[in-house]
């Protein structure tokens, strides 16, 4: 079958998902223009500036991909409709959050951003122009683009070209941290269409670098649904595991060996059993709530009771993690300092959406805790707008806690290393598995804590036996014999 010559792409959304996805479809693709577009002219401007480690998505090998392909084939603008009308195909890569008010609300996707871009499309395309859902969307959104794009299609007038399109969906998986490496050799990529034509034209693009057995091909809508699905399945083990940690803590059992002993049955498979202060990133929660609201929506109930309760029980992890810090600490963390070190929701990305750090600062901030907050790739403005809450300044770390701390009142601020974080602490919380946590040296940092500290790894990252015989005591997750 013959493909329509792709020559021109124009992506919009310059987000963690167009930015990377795009970069690598033009280092593969010399031969294809890629234009990628967002309103949002300070990502633009990042996603330009000359010096790399300002790109607006933080991700091991980005750098190097968009030093290649920026300026020869890949490029960044605000200019939307222009972009459009040169494009052979249009990517739709914008953000798709969970609605927060109206029909739907905490539960149902916004897709005003993609009903947008449908309609911008259908505007301002020339010729056949193959629009391609990459977003995360409600099974059956295609539709509703197909009928927006429908609404402007022509035949050829007065010597002007006929204007048609075809719509794909092509949802992404990479995950962030390991974006590069996911693009570069992706377990599988799935096309969803109905035109023949459209869907061997995008598979030719990913044929440039991906094996065919790995390009999976089925009708729109298991595409759309295909994308929920996975998240939830793999949402779900984390649930899982998190729900046997809470035993093992109960039991004496420890929750990496249960780990092992099943991820070793090939049914189940060794990955994503970790345990943890529970799932965070901005597609997990928002896809089961999508997903739990479809369900409802189709008069599923219990289908839909089922996958909420995968949310449920992340959102006890967190909350049971910040009750445990109190507990340990005597029952109160008023006017005491806590360090959490690390705020981004895993290592290797500077994103803090639904980090649980989010949660469970919150939890003791409300407990009237001083949190010392330290994340290497996290910018401090961004923490104070996640937990709506200004950065004080460091108080004194030899005096004792201040009348103001005592009164009940919740603080925070930012350290600059791990050691002037746990200074004058009384505990250490480890939130993100950054690869710096790995390697503490806990001999030398517990001198500069308040006696007696407690280090609480939601992230098993630390070696028990270092810790405690620096006097600390530990609690770690899923752990029953420390
Ligand atoms: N973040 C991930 O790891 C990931 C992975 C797979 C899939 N997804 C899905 O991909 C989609 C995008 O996610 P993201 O993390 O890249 O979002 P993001 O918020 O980082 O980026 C979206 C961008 O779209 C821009 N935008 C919105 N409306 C626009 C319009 N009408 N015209 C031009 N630009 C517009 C915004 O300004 C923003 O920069 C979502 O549906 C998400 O669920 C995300
Ligand atoms: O064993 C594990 C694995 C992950 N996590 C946590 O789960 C969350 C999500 O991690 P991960 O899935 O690695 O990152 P995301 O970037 O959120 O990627 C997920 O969400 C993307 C957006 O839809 C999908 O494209 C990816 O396939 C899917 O893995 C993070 O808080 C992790 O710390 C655990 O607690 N234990």
């Amino acid at each position: 079958m013959t493909a329509f010559p792709i020559r021109n792409i124009c992506c919009i959304g310059a987000g963690y998902v167009g930015g990377p996805t795009m970069a690598v479809i033009a280092d593969r693709c010399p031969q294809i223009q890629v234009n990628v577009v967002d309103l949002n002219e300070a990502r633009i401007a990042a996603w330009n500036d000359l010096d790399l480690s300002k790109l607006p998505v933080y991700e091991p090998g980005l750098d190097a991909v968009v030093d290649r392909a920026r300026g020869r084939n890949l490029t960044f603008s605000t200019q939307v409709d222009a972009a459009i009308a040169a494009a052979d195909m249009v990517f739709i890569s914008v953000n798709t959050p969970t609605k927060t008010k109206g029909l739907g609300a905490g539960q149902a996707s916004d897709l005003r951003w993609v009903e947008a871009c449908a309609r911008q499309v259908a505007q301002s395309a020339q010729g056949h122009t193959i629009v391609v859902e990459k977003s995360t969307l409600p099974v059956r959104t295609a539709e509703v683009v197909r009928s927006i794009l429908e609404a402007a299609q022509r035949q050829a007038v007065d010597g002007e070209l006929p204007i048609s399109f075809s719509v794909l969906s092509n949802p992404e998986f990479l995950a962030e941290g390991t974006a590069i490496r996911d693009l570069e050799s992706p377990d599988r990529v799935l096309i969803g269409g109905e035109n023949p034509v459209a869907i061997q034209s995008l598979a030719e693009i990913y044929g440039h670098w991906v094996p065919v057995e790995k390009i999976l091909l089925t009708n729109l809508w298991s595409s759309e649904l295909s994308k929920l699905t996975a998240n939830a399945f793999l949402a779900q083990r984390i649930s899982s595991i998190n729900s046997v940690a809470a035993l093992c803590e109960h039991t004496g059992a420890d929750v990496r060996e249960v780990a092992r002993a099943i991820g070793s049955d090939s049914r189940i498979g060794s990955k994503f059993l970790e345990a943890g202060p529970g799932f965070g990133g901005s597609c997990f929660q928002k896809d089961i709530l999508n997903l739990v609201y479809l369900c409802r929506h189709f008069g599923l109930p219990d289908v839909a009771d089922y996958w909420e309760n995968v949310v449920a029980l992340n959102t006890w992890q967190q909350h049971r993690i910040s009750r445990l810090v109190v507990q340990k600490l005597f029952g109160t963390v008023t006017g005491k300092r806590l360090a959490l070190l690390g705020f981004a929701f895993k290592a290797d990305t500077n994103d803090t959406r639904e980090a649980p750090a989010i949660r469970i600062a919150h939890d003791l901030l409300e407990e009237g805790a001083q949190l010392a907050i330290y994340d290497p790739k996290v910018d401090p403005q961004q923490i104070a707008f996640d937990l709506q809450l200004a950065a004080s300044s460091p108080p004194d770390v030899q005096a004792g806690p201040t009348r103001a701390a005592l009164s009940g009142e919740g603080t925070w601020w930012s350290g600059t290393s791990v050691a002037d974080t746990v200074a004058g602490a009384d505990a250490a919380l480890i939130l993100t598995e950054w690869h710096e946590f790995r390697q503490l040296d806990w001999v030398a940092l517990a001198p500069l804590m308040r006696q007696p500290a407690w280090v609480f790894d939601a992230r098993a990252v630390v070696d028990p036996e270092a810790v405690k015989s620096s006097g600390l005591m530990l609690w770690r997750v899923g752990d029953g014999a420390v």
